[in-house]
């Protein structure tokens, strides 16, 4: 732990996006002066108005007290952004890059190379991106040789582990901050910095640059093969007639392994885990220790095969052919709580199964538009019942709550075949069966009918 004292500042957020929308609310919240930066006029102008970009949960509520506070604005402007950055979080976008698995690291630059000749007065910048090891040292270094400020801008980084869905209370109340610093004075300031969620007793960790870039892709890689490692399970249970959630239950009670990241069923997708796993491999490999992840190569494999998996299994209870068939997908987020769709496997299995020619209705409660104008096709409904009307197999693949809730006696008057497949393993299977459904769940037995 460190000193706590909390010391207001002006705070700029580079990069309004899931991450930095939030942050830069959340340091409004704490009581700083906040300037949310962000190139694209759309974002802030919404932001400007007390209205999110994107659906997370608590993020409305947040902001609106923090604009109200006046201790929060956002702006299209570097100049505005540099003369409000005695403390600069960036925050922008680190997708996968179009011709390879590594990291597209042209937000990154960009928001740099644009900012650091605004620098003019000693700053503290924290890169919260999830990046390459290797990139903070580009960071600080081309900050030191195109900032007039110079030395006095310094660069440690922040990693940041919030889940959306929970990104507001991870923000608030994370269970960890590391910082990777080349000087500790640098983390006591961002200890004041962050004084009053300090307060609350979490772990404060404290390491250098490269060993901060590496924690986050560690965390990740590792979360990703959790997830593999069960989904990997369930094959096994598919090819045995063994229950996965039973398996998950059984060893998750070891204290060692945990029950949480143990859930089997459709894989992982989101704006993080695929794209941060193979964007970790490729910088492996430029490191020259690409045998060190090349497991993870595995993780990936297994992942896009649960996605195959659940077009496997649809097609089969449909008898083997999709063509014409009415298909209703239950959810198109990467995950409840989210409008995100970025690599969702759910949207993935609907597309897919479209393109084999079943006439697709897919529901979700907060992601429709988005899922809309990333993949056309398939036909999106408002109206989760209108998505289950008629429809010759039920797929449950993003397990968001109000799913949980539908009656099955009820849907089951709406549907043609009372057949689901349930790719999430959160549904009270017993209860659909009970109401007379054919239930295949991934990595378990088929059962009722
Ligand atoms: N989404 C998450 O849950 C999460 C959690 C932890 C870490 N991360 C990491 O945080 C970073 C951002 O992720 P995200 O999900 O918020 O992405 P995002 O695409 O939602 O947001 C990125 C934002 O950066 C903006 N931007 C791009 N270039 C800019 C520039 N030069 N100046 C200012 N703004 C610029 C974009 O317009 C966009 O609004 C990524 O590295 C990601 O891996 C994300
Ligand atoms: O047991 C599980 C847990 C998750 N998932 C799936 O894995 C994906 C990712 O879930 P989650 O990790 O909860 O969501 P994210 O919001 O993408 O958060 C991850 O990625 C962020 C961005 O790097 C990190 O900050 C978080 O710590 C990390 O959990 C989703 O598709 C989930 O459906 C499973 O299939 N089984």
């Amino acid at each position: 732990m460190t000193s706590n004292e909390f010391v207001p500042r002006r705070v700029t957020v580079v990069g309004c996006g899931y991450l930095g929308a939030v942050h830069a609310a959340a340091m409004a919240e704490i009581g700083h002066d906040v300037v949310g930066f962000d190139v694209d006029e759309a974002k802030v102008a919404l932001l400007n108005t007390g209205h999110t970009p994107f659906y997370e949960p608590g993020l409305d509520d947040l902001l609106e007290r923090t604009l109200a506070t006046g201790r929060l604005r956002f702006t299209t402007s570097y100049q505005e952004a540099a003369d409000n950055g005695d403390v600069i979080f960036l925050c922008v976008g680190t997708p996968q890059r179009k011709d390879s698995n590594a990291a597209d690291l042209v937000y990154v630059r960009s928001a740099v190379e644009n900012l650091a000749p605004l620098l003019t007065e000693p700053a503290l910048v924290l890169g919260k991106s999830t990046v390459p090891v290797g990139t903070a040292e580009w960071v600080r270094d081309t900050l030191r040789e195109l900032a007039p400020a110079g030395d006095a801008v310094r660069l440690a980084w922040n990693p940041e582990f919030l889940r959306e869905g929970f990104a507001v209370k991870d923000t608030l109340s994370p269970d960890r901050l590391v910082v990777g610093v080349d000087d500790p004075a640098d983390a006591a300031e961002l200890a004041t910095v962050y004084g009053p969620i300090l307060e609350q007793g979490m772990p404060w960790v404290v390491v250098d640059l490269a060993t901060a870039q590496l924690v986050k892709n560690a965390a990740n890689a590792f979360l990703a093969t959790k997830i593999s490692f069960i989904n990997a399970m369930a094959e096994l249970c598919e090819a045995t007639g063994a229950d996965v959630v039973a398996l998950a239950d059984a060893i998750g009670h070891d204290a060692r392994i945990g029950r949480r990241f143990l859930q089997a069923g459709v894989g992982f997708g989101g704006g993080c885990l695929p794209k941060d796993l193979r964007g970790f491999m490729a910088r492996a490999e430029e490191l020259g220790v690409d045998q060190a992840l090349a497991f993870l190569s595995e993780v990936d494999s297994i992942n896009l095969r649960r996605r195959k998996r659940a077009v496997d299994v649809a097609t089969e209870l449909l008898d083997g052919d999709v063509t014409g068939k009415r298909i209703a997908v239950l959810g198109a987020a990467f995950k409840p709580d989210s409008d995100d769709i970025r690599d969702s496997p759910a949207l993935d299995v609907a597309g897919t199964l479209h393109e084999m020619g079943a006439d697709v209705r897919v529901h979700d409660p907060k992601a429709l538009d988005n899922a809309r104008r990333t993949r056309p096709g398939p036909q999106y409904c408002d109206d989760v019942r209108e998505a289950l009307a008629g429809a010759d197999v039920v797929l449950h693949l993003t397990e968001w709550r109000e799913y949980r809730e539908l009656d099955p006696a009820e849907i089951g008057a709406l549907v043609a075949g009372k057949k689901l497949l349930e790719g999430r393993n959160a549904l009270d299977v017993d209860r659909w069966v009970a109401a007379g459904w054919d239930v295949k769940a991934l990595g378990r037995p088929r059962v009722g009918g």
